[in-house]
């Protein structure tokens, strides 16, 4: 799915409302009531609804959803939140209809205006959306921070008033919502797909509002989010006469003295993405550890007991991901770097292997078309970007997938996969039960196995980032989000 600046679904918007064509009103009609569907399904009639409105067209959503909830019978009311002098055209229009239901409009001016809480009110946060043109001052910012501290529960419309749509935003973020639920309208905005403002927006759901679909193909913008719908096909089916050959044969490099676990784990995962054999390159005390433990997977030891010195690549390999427990021993470094000059086949490098390439400052060794996957502590040591700033991150994190022809994922909640055109591929699966040692190790094993199907790199990063997201979000369901260990995301591939 493609993700579009603010200016751009304006675009979009105004192509909807010429080329269907359908007037503005009734497309703030047609958002609203997809939004109100969606509200009296979740919300039985024990809750009462506040709607706060801004007097731009996102405060026109909220008036014509409080209208609607109204009709099916909610108690409702409405505040229009005197940020302007006037209201644009549909926020006018929305007001008088408020009259068919009987609904009177409570004009806020000063925050001792705001109603007061009790605890069947739902907060529905309809005051500024894609319009956010400046920092919240004066009432704006009197009334977002009475809703952070008088309800528990809040439904932002469109975007969580406060918060700034684009990842370029000139617009420091100050006051913000803070969402249980953000009903967005066609696409989530990119600010929600990064650190430090994506947490405002609580759950997302995306409502389809029918916005022109030739105008949403012909507009370019190099961000996207992965759905089930763009992975469908990346991994072939399973041909009848098929045998192990037919799929690729990985080798993985990985473990130290303490850390074999993630060997394992990578090994594992490996194993369940399709490869039709892996081998694994460990430290010579982890012999027992990994046969034990993946017995489909073939051990090729290292001279060294503890630490890996050398990776002969056997024959046939077809990709190769090193990393994952390697330690950051100058042998470990030294046979890294001698793998760099020997690899001919696709390959990832993640863990240890970033940081021994980072401290080297090895990069140029770098074979065109790898897979990198730092989390943002492995890209803070790799560029210097700093861990708190995550746009910063990704803009860097594009930068570096360009300069160095390599496919960069980094990782993070929504992991964003960039390419060397400049493309973000952000991942729309996953879970925070994920956060927790040893997830991953996993994630560069299935990533390296779908390599080594002859999956090209980007579609590998692509499929491996979605595929160990759903596992995340199953096993969350099935086991409770607390309890989800690596090994278990590894039992739930598919
Ligand atoms: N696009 C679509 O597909 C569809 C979009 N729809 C809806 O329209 C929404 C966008 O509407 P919008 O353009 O009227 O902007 P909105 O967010 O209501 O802001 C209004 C005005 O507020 C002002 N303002 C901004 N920041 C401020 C501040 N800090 N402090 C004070 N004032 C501030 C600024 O006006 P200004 O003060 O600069 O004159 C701004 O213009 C969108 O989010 C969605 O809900 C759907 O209905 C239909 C399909
Ligand atoms: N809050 C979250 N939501 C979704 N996915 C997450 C979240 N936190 C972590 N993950 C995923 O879990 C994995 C963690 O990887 P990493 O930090 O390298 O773990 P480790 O180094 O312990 O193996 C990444 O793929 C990341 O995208
Ligand atoms: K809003």
């Amino acid at each position: 799915m493609k993700l579009f600046s603010a200016s751009q679904i304006r675009e979009i918007d105004q192509a909807t409302i010429e080329n269907e064509p359908i007037s503005s009103i009734d497309l703030v009609e047609r958002a609203a009531s997809t939004c109100s569907d969606w509200i009296i399904e979740a919300y039985d009639h024990s809750v009462s609804f506040h709607v706060f409105c801004g007097m731009g067209n996102n405060g026109a959503d909220g008036l014509a959803i409080a209208r609607h909830l109204a009709l099916a019978g909610y108690s409702v009311q409405v505040f229009a939140i005197a940020h302007r002098s006037s209201g644009t055209s549909n926020f006018t229009r929305n007001i008088e209809r408020l009259a068919e239901v009987k609904l009177d409009v409570h004009y806020v001016n000063a925050k001792k205006e705001m109603p007061e809480v009790d605890e069947t009110a739902v907060a529905i946060d309809a005051i500024l959306g894609i319009g956010l043109d400046k920092p919240l001052r004066g009432i704006l910012k009197d009334v977002v921070q009475a809703i952070q501290e008088g309800y528990d529960h809040v439904i932002s419309i469109d975007v969580p008033t406060g918060l700034p749509s684009d990842l370029d935003s000139t617009i420091k973020l100050s006051e913000c919502v803070e969402a249980t639920h953000t009903l967005t309208f066609q696409f989530p905005k990119l600010s929600f797909m990064v650190a430090g403002l994506g947490e405002y927006t609580g759950d997302v759901h995306v409502m389809d509002i029918g916005l022109d679909e030739e105008k949403i193909h012909d507009i370019d913008t190099p961000y996207h989010l992965t759905t089930g719908y763009d992975v469908v096909g990346i991994r072939q089916d399973r041909k009848a006469f098929s045998h192990k050959g037919d799929y690729g044969h990985a080798l993985i490099a990985a473990g130290h003295k303490g850390m074999l676990g993630a060997a394992v784990l990578a090994t594992k995962a490996c194993l369940r993405s399709g490869a039709g054999l892996v081998t694994t390159h460990i430290p010579s005390m982890g012999c027992d550890v990994l046969q034990i433990s993946a017995p489909e997977a073939m051990v090729q030891l290292d001279h060294s007991e503890t630490s890996i010195t050398s990776i002969p690549i056997p024959k046939r390999i077809t990709a190769v991901g090193i990393g994952p427990g390697l330690g950051r021993e100058k042998s470990s470094f030294n046979a890294l770097t001698a793998l760099l000059e020997d690899v001919q086949v696709p390959l990832l490098i993640d863990a240890d292997a970033l940081h021994l390439m980072s401290i080297t400052d090895s990069w140029s060794k770098l074979p065109a078309n790898s897979v990198l996957t730092p989390h943002a502590g492995e890209f803070h040591t790799m560029t210097g970007v700093e861990f708190g700033d995550s746009i910063s991150r990704l803009e860097a994190a594009r930068r570096w997938a360009k300069d160095h022809h390599c496919i960069v994922l980094l990782k993070g909640a929504y992991s964003a996969i960039c390419d060397s055109s400049g493309n973000v591929y952000f991942n729309g699966s996953g879970h925070p039960a994920m956060a927790a040692g040893g997830s991953g190790d996993v994630l560069s094993g299935l990533i390296t196995g779908l390599l080594a199907q002859g999956i090209a790199p980007l579609k590998a990063a692509i499929l491996g980032a979605w595929l160990h997201g759903r596992a995340g979000e199953e096993v969350a369901i099935d086991r409770g989000e607390h309890a989800v260990v690596a090994s278990d995301l590894i039992d739930y591939l598919s």
